[in-house]
């Protein structure tokens, strides 16, 4: 990720190995989360992305030989307890008990957690539907999950680490979610980092992104590096040989909208000038990018 101060650095993993027995779920990844940055991981089913968040907040073990992992200036694993009074953690199963209430919650909270703001939980709550009054097994999923989101938002923490948070949410719920993050928890100082399969949907919040293709980290880069480093052509069929021929990461249709599809491709870095001349560059999406960096190798969107 970008360069940082390393006072200014939350999260440093270096050749990080994650493993399970035999299976390396997290293979020789490095990378860093400097302050005030989103950061959206990415992988596809069994990357290894809520293996890497667990170990952040010191649920695996990752032992003697297998990388250095420091968050928060700690390690995760023997010092847990301290690093959860900075770090906050929903994993993907997350549950609230069914049998409380929303002010029960609160009040376990406080009484829990010394860096939580029982007004704050509140102040948060009434930007959702949910009352303080309401037992947890009333609400719905995605009520739930905003319910969830506005505790642990209501922690002065310095990284919120989320694993799909928005599972199973319907597409209002899930920008309410993330409206709530950015506007109320973010302030420039504090990361985030979210992992999610809505790639496109979470382009526009993210500042950085990381990606996992089996265990191993195919990108950590910010999204203004990103913009610079790869490039999209769009391009006529007629050409697409010749624009093969340069050896992109992926080549694609394109959707215009109305039902006609085009062709492009996307290099690493500017292809060469003549290549460039057989089309139109254009801004590759996030998802698009996700596709040519996580895709096996034989598959070609323009096979789809
Ligand atoms: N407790 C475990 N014991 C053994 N293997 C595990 C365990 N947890 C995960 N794995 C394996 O580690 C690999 C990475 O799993 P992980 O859950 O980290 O992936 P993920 O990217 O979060 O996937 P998903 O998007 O499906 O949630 C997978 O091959 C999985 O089968």
């Amino acid at each position: 990720m970008n360069a940082a101060e390393p006072r200014d650095l939350l999260v440093r993993a270096s050749h990080l190995n994650v493993r399970y027995g035999a299976k390396l779920a997290v293979d020789d990844v490095s990378f860093t989360i400097p302050k005030g940055r989103v950061v959206g991981l990415l992988g596809h089913n069994g990357a290894g992305k809520s293996s890497l968040m667990k170990a952040m907040v010191g649920l695996v073990d990752v032992g003697q030989g297998a990388g250095e992992l420091t968050v928060l200036g700690m390690n995760p694993r023997p010092q847990r307890a301290q690093l959860l009074e900075q770090a906050c953690y929903i994993p993907d199963v997350a549950i609230l008990p069914r049998w409380a209430r929303v002010s029960d919650l609160i009040s376990l909270m406080s009484g829990l957690h010394p860096r939580f703001s029982a007004d704050r939980a509140r102040a948060l709550l009434r930007r959702t539907s949910v009352g303080l009054n309401d037992k947890v097994k009333t609400l719905s999923k995605g009520m739930v999950v905003q319910a969830h989101l506005a505790l642990v938002a209501a922690i002065d923490a310095k990284l919120m680490i989320l694993d799909e948070p928005t599972l199973g949410l319907d597409v209002l719920s899930r920008k309410a979610f993330y409206e709530m993050l950015i506007d109320e928890w973010c302030d420039g100082e504090r990361s985030v980092l979210i992992s999610t399969h809505q790639v496109e949907e979470i382009e526009s919040l993210l500042s950085d992104v990381l990606m996992l293709n089996e265990g191993k980290l195919v990108l950590s880069i910010s999204l203004e590096d990103m913009e610079k480093r790869f490039v999209g052509v769009s391009h006529d069929a007629a050409v697409a040989e010749q624009i093969a021929a340069a050896h992109p990461l992926l080549r694609y249709r394109t959707g215009s909208g109305n039902g006609q599809f085009g062709n492009a491709a996307i290099f690493d870095g500017p292809p060469p000038a003549h290549v460039q001349a057989l089309g139109q560059r254009i801004r590759p999406s996030l998802v698009d990018l996700f596709v040519a960096l996580t895709r096996k190798p034989e598959l070609d969107r323009t096979q789809f």
